[in-house]
């Protein structure tokens, strides 16, 4: 794995070893080298490769659209920024839904392409052969669970799920079932904070949480939304660390009016 003798690489062992010491893991997308960079050199311990690229990087309304061709690259460019970090990627709508022969096959092209280090992969026991297929092929799997946005047309809203005890009686199984699968740990994305607290202290893995409250093990954010880039996206669950977008725009603006007026480039930005 790592070669590098002064950073020790975050391993998915490494963030098991966390939960039982009680140490909370800290998780934030990237889709590009440099904010993976600047995430890697934070301490982040895991960087997602979230196919929420396709709202963030490409514009669509939903993750369905991006293609797995899309997230290697955008993956394998995270993986040459991440020094530390442990690199999970999702896999995309359409890539493993079809047959767990087309969900290896997907998985082994985010390793092999990208040289990521993992992989995530939405659903519960009906995914259980896909699952188990890529874990016995060596490929750590990470679940994800609760609001799985590839499934959107499925529901029709990005409300809470699992309030109801059905629902919420499903979730359990499914984490347990991942768990008994092998996955190294699980994402539980806007769910009641009660039902991630009985999740979480019911499994051994890691449990990371997006809108699911503070009794997760660990918790996940889109880069963009919490440095205040995506300026529309503000959901309850979000915290804004930065407003980059004012930032970035006043940068921008400044830039416009220093060409207009033709104040730079000055004398000492020419030759
Ligand atoms: N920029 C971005 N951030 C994300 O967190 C994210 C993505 N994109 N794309 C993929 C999924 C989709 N996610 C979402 C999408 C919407 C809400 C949401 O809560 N939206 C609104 C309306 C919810 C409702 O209908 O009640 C909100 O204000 O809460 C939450 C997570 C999380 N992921
Ligand atoms: C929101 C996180 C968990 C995700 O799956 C993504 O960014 O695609
Ligand atoms: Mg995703």
């Amino acid at each position: 794995m790592s070669v590098n003798k002064e950073i020790k690489r975050v391993t998915t062992r490494t963030v098991q070893e966390m939960k039982l010491r009680g140490e909370k893991v800290s998780m934030l997308t990237a889709y590009d080298y440099s904010l993976a960079t600047i995430v890697d050199d934070a301490g982040v311990d895991i960087i997602l490769v979230g196919d929420s690229a396709s709202n963030v990087m490409a514009g669509h309304e939903t993750t369905l659209p991006i293609t797995l061709d899309q997230m290697i690259y955008h993956a394998a460019s995270v993986v040459r920024a991440a020094k530390r970090a442990l690199v999970v990627v999702d896999l995309p709508f359409g890539s493993y839904q079809g047959n767990s022969k087309e969900a290896l096959n997907s998985a082994i092209r985010i390793m092999k392409e990208a040289g990521a280090h993992a992989v995530k992969i939405e659903g519960g026991v009906e995914i259980a052969e896909s699952v188990t297929r890529i874990l016995t092929a060596g490929i750590p799997v990470m679940g994800h669970l609760g609001l799985t946005p590839q499934s959107i047309y499925k529901f029709g809203t990005y409300t809470v799920r699992a309030k109801e005890e059905a629902e919420a009686q499903k979730l359990r199984e499914d984490a347990a079932k991942l768990q008994e699968l092998g996955c190294f740990g699980v994402v539980l994305e806007k769910i009641p904070a009660q039902l991630a607290k009985e999740v979480t202290e019911s499994l051994s893995i890691p449990t990371i949480g997006i809108g699911a409250g503070q009794h997760c093990d660990g918790q996940v954010l889109v880069i963009h939304d919490m440095l205040g880039i995506n300026k529309g996206f503000k959901p309850r669950f979000l915290r804004q660390y930065a407003s980059l977008y004012d930032v970035m725009n006043d940068a921008i603006k400044s830039y416009v009016s220093d060409v207009k007026s033709s104040d730079f480039p000055n004398e000492k930005e020419q030759y």
